[in-house]
């Protein structure tokens, strides 16, 4: 059995691989922030290390207020870049495999073809440059590590895009919603199974992967298939960047190559409305 600690294990992500990791019988995570763990607490980190002696550690813990960063750059620097670099020297110093997760959002979003993981990464944001740092940081202070950059995460765990929609659906007349950004959603249950897998292969290949599931949308589009699955009539307008200005910037196109990980890890991804479908009925129930 392999002793796994999970940081950040209270938001959506961590949420989801407690259900999965329950559903599939996987033993041996341990949620940490039912301790109160903190990734900027170096102290009582090596106490979790010395106590636990990880095999693997799972970093889901991240300042993920988009907007909001770019006020709050250095608590969102400090989460996203420092907390990693914490737990990566750790991982070095314990002998641990690091599974961390990163975003699209570390692309400009420029171009028009897929995104491997060896395309140059070069944020548009606060939270996307943090968390480029933070991938950096683990890359210079350990070997061992697994990055797996996701996209558009929701779930029917925590706040996301999904229960956003749904719950302005039902609250305004009509929803104006970007359709000029284009990326992949994914469900954050699909992206637990698959951290999981990596874990139960015991590989070494390290490195950075993509990982979201199949297809293309835009925002606009996610939101339509929203509706449609739930049966909410509300009108839905696509409209320009341009036309719903935020704080910060958000890349125009962030679809990945998903082909490293798949090969690497025999993965089958789902198609993206598939697996929206079995959220909302979930979130239906
Ligand atoms: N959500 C999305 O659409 C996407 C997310 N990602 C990445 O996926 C990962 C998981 O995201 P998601 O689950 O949605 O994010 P959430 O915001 O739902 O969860 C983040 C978690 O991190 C915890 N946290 C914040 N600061 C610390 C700290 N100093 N020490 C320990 N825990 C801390 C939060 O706890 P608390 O609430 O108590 O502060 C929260 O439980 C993140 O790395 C994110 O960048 C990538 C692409 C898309
Ligand atoms: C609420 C709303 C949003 N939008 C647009 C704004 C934005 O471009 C897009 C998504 O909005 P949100 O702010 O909900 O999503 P956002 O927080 O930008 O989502 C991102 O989160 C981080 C953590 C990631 O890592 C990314 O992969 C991505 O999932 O929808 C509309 O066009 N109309 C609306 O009414």
């Amino acid at each position: 059995m392999n002793n796994t600690l999970v940081f950040g294990g209270s938001g959506q992500l961590g949420q989801c691989l407690k259900a999965v990791s329950t559903r599939d019988n996987f033993e041996g995570l341990i949620f940490t922030e039912e301790q109160g763990a903190n990734i900027l607490d170096v102290p009582s980190l090596e106490l979790l290390f010395q106590q636990h002696q990880p095999q693997y550690i799972i970093n889901c813990a991240a300042y993920t207020a988009v907007d909001k960063a770019e006020t709050d750059v250095d608590i969102a620097r400090n989460v996203n870049a420092e907390g990693p670099a914490n737990l990566a020297l750790l991982c070095k110093k314990y002998n641990t495999t690091f599974i961390h997760i990163s975003t699209d959002f570390v692309f400009a979003g420029n171009t028009t073809s897929l995104l491997s993981e060896d395309d140059i990464a070069e944020p548009i944001s606060v939270y996307g440059q943090t968390k480029l740092e933070g991938e950096q940081a683990i890359a210079e202070n350990t070997d061992q590590f697994f990055i797996l950059r996701t996209a558009w995460l929701y779930s029917e765990f925590a706040n996301n895009f999904v229960k956003t929609m749904l719950r302005l659906g039902a609250e305004k007349p009509e929803l104006k919603i970007i359709a000029d950004q284009v990326g992949t959603p994914t469900y954050g249950v699909d992206l637990a199974g698959a951290i999981l897998r990596i874990i139960a292969s015991g590989s070494d290949a390290y490195g950075v992967y993509h990982y979201s599931n199949e297809g293309v949308a835009s925002w606009y589009d996610f939101t339509k298939a929203i509706f449609d699955i739930a049966g909410v009539k509300t009108p839905v307008l696509p409209i320009r960047t341009e036309e719903y200005p935020t704080p910060a910037a958000r890349p125009k196109f962030s679809v990945m190559d998903k082909a490293k990980i798949k090969q690497t890890f025999n993965i089958n991804i789902p198609y993206w409305r598939d697996s929206l479908l079995s959220c909302i009925n979930i979130l239906a129930k």
